[in-house]
């Protein structure tokens, strides 16, 4: 299968106090390369501090890398630290979607800013689209007119991912997305994730602590040990067979 995202040796240095008034380089992550089809999932583990989060940064665009290439469809979007900023195929879901949606704003205008900044659609296409995109997501048409605190954590959940696919992605990064939600609430965004998955051909991936979701979801993982990729592989395999010690201690845990 042609990859859809590919990550090439992508490295990032964090300028880390070492002292009062030295600093010293401190990498982050060193040589990352995996790559994922169109409609697969691909998971990211490892333990704490690993460099999960900042991959999930980069993947994005919320930060830049030292040096590497990501890739799209054999298209260069990031090439060493300089990233094609009118690329908006890759968005993110973090934990906590509701902190980071404006409480004075309600779902429909957020997304109705998203359309006006990014697209050339007028005001009706704008509002079809909003609308599509709330039931794709299992939320009523009504809710574009609620604020933010007027919705359930679950709920929350399918406006961060209105926001996300308001856009059309082919891609979507979500960091500990499902994870600080209740098991049943958990269970039905999962279900969100695969139908959007089966029904439009998304790409996800996952920054996860939950190895059951991984088993689930992921077709394929890579394990994260201080900053590089230890372990790759499709997740039947690695689970089944894990090579190294970071892989064998995440499972027997
Ligand atoms: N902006 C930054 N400046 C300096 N160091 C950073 C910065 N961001 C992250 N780090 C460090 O980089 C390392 C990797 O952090 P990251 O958050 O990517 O790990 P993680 O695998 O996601 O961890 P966790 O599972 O605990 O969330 C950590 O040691 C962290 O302290």
């Amino acid at each position: 299968m042609q990859p859809l995202l590919k990550v090439q040796a992508l490295c990032k240095t964090f300028n880390v106090r070492a002292g009062l008034f030295t600093r010293k380089k401190f990498e982050v992550l060193k040589n990352i390369s995996f790559c994922v089809g169109k409609g697969e999932s691909i998971a990211i583990i490892g333990e704490t501090g690993a460099g999960k989060s900042t991959l999930a940064k980069l993947l994005s665009g919320a930060d830049n890398a030292d040096s590497g290439q990501i890739l799209l469809e054999n298209i260069i979007i990031e090439d060493n630290g300089v990233r094609d900023n009118q690329c908006r195929h890759i968005r993110m879901i973090f934990q906590d979607s509701g902190a980071s949606l404006n409480p004075g704003l309600t779902i429909g205008e957020m997304l109705n800013d998203c359309l006006q900044y990014n697209t050339e659609f007028d005001t009706a296409q704008r509002d079809e689209k909003i609308d599509a995109t709330l039931s794709k997501v299992g939320l009523l048409i009504d809710h574009k007119h609620y604020y933010p605190h007027m919705f359930s954590v679950g709920q929350l959940q399918r406006v961060a991912f209105a926001r996300a696919l308001i856009l059309d992605p082919k891609v979507i990064v979500l960091d500990e997305a499902v994870s600080s939600l209740d098991p049943s609430i958990r269970a039905q965004i999962v279900n969100l994730l695969l139908k959007l998955q089966r029904d439009t051909g998304l790409t996800y991936v996952m920054i996860t602590h939950h190895l059951s979701l991984v088993r689930h979801i992921s077709d394929l993982v890579v394990v994260l040990d201080k900053g590089e990729v230890v372990e790759y592989g499709r997740t039947k395999e690695v689970f089944q067979n894990p090579q190294s010690k970071v892989t064998q201690r995440l499972l027997s845990c």
